[in-house]
């Protein structure tokens, strides 16, 4: 039985090209990320993938990207599961600031611990701690049952609750998470062992 599991990050938002921080805030897809999540519905359907599930946040670059990849699937029927767990890390006061004026402001090691160490959250914010405490239960309660009854599922999120999951999926470390990014666009196919842990990843880049 096939298990498979397909992780990918929203299409280019507005507020990536204006290079702000994000987290719950709502910007549209770019003309660049439509484009992104297209070829990545196209990729996956090169890839011979095919869905019995999506799950998305309920933020709308994510609900986008997951419409337009599974259209480019021909596939725009599969039942798709919208919550809020998924969401981006919530910014706190950080959000809608520019991240080079805020390196700028509080100096390059701060603002990059505050993106991407694990346990250290932006003034008023989630730590990528507290997003894995959201992002985990979700997985195992929703979405990982699926995958190990062999229905593929496609999980369209965002940088920080995607990087979440891989501290599970990758097994990585609160040090070993922070050198680890996840393009736009760019869907990662997992196969699962029944026991829930990775067989085998292929990167599915242009
Ligand atoms: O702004 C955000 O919400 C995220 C994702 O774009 O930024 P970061 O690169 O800090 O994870």
């Amino acid at each position: 039985m096939d298990r498979i599991l397909v992780l990918l990050r929203h299409g280019q938002s507005e507020w990536n090209l204006k290079n702000l921080f994000t987290g719950w805030k709502d910007p549209a897809l770019t003309d660049v990320g439509i484009k992104e999540a297209i070829a990545a519905g196209q990729r996956l359907k090169a890839h011979g993938v095919t869905f019995q599930h999506a799950f998305t946040s309920a933020l709308s670059r994510a609900q986008h990207t997951t419409t337009l990849a599974l259209e480019a699937m021909g596939a725009p029927e599969v039942p798709t599961t919208r919550d809020a767990r998924l969401n981006e890390r919530d910014y706190g006061d950080l959000s809608g600031l520019n991240k080079a004026e805020a390196a700028q402001k509080w100096g390059d090691e701060q603002v990059m611990i505050w993106r991407r160490s694990y346990d250290t959250p932006p003034p008023g914010g989630e730590s990528l701690r507290d997003t894995l405490a959201r992002v985990l239960p979700y997985y195992n309660q929703e979405i990982l049952p699926c995958v190990l009854r062999g229905e593929s599922s496609l999980v369209v999120a965002h940088g920080n609750s995607l990087r979440a999951l891989l501290m599970v999926l990758e097994r990585a470390t609160p040090k070993t998470i922070t050198g680890i990014e996840l393009d736009t666009g760019v869907p990662v196919v997992y196969r699962l062992k029944a026991d829930s842990t990775v067989e085998s990843k292929v990167i599915l880049k242009a």
